[in-house]
């Protein structure tokens, strides 16, 4: 049902929307941005530049058509000029099991010492498929835009790997959590 707006209310509406709002410190924002649950990647790359790979969170769907996803990469990390050399990656979407994994190559951890922990193969790119990822993304980076501290990546996928067994992981409030598929 439509509720029709009075005049009082449309004023009011208005009123509030003149209100300025205060420049959020990053701290604030961040409590926000805790609030809003995510999948949780192993972001890969292999190549000339070599071989990296990071935790991210911050990764969307763009378009289908091509099919495009984007990984936001802060410019800071030790591994971003490894992956604006070899502009391709795979994108490993990780399963409930996966946290000590996660916390691995979210850290400082040297290279060799997070691609030890576990098994990785290969699908188009070369960049590593991680087994036992939820679903892998093989794409080469199409574009990259510079936002503030972060790059973001435009990703297009040329290859595909699921997995139809593993349940999900998603992060919020600052941590893990399973998520139950349901297996028919
Ligand atoms: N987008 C990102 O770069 C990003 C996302 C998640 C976590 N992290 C890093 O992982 C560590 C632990 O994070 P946490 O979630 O436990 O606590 P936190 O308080 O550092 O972050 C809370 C939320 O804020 C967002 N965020 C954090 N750092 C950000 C950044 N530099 N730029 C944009 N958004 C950011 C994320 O959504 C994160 O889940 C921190 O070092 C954090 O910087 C980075
Ligand atoms: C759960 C979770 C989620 C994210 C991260 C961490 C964790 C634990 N990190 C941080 C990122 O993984 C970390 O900075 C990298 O490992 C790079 O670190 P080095 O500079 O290589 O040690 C991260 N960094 C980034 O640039 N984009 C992101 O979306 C995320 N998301």
């Amino acid at each position: 049902m439509h509720t029709a707006l009075t005049q009082a209310d449309a004023a009011g509406l208005a009123a509030r929307r003149a209100v300025p709002v205060e420049p959020l410190d990053k701290h604030t924002f961040r409590n926000a941005m805790s609030c809003l649950g995510a999948a949780v990647n192993i972001i890969t790359t292999d190549g000339p530049a070599g071989r990296a790979g990071f935790t991210a969170s911050a990764v969307c769907s763009v378009t289908d058509t091509p099919p495009t996803l984007l990984v936001c990469l802060n410019r800071s990390a030790s591994v971003h000029p490894v992956f604006a050399g070899n502009q391709q990656l795979c994108v490993n979407t990780l399963a409930a099991g996966h946290e000590d994994l996660s916390n691995l190559f979210g850290g400082k951890t040297p290279m060799e010492a997070r691609f030890a922990a576990a098994d990785w193969s290969r699908l188009e790119t070369g960049s590593p498929v991680l087994a036992g990822a939820v679903v892998s993304f093989d794409c080469r980076i199409t574009q990259t835009v510079s936002v503030g501290t972060h790059d973001i990546l435009f990703c297009e996928v040329v290859a595909l790997l699921h997995n139809d067994a593993g349940h999900g992981l998603v992060y919020f409030d600052r941590r893990y959590h399973p998520l139950t598929r349901q297996l028919s």
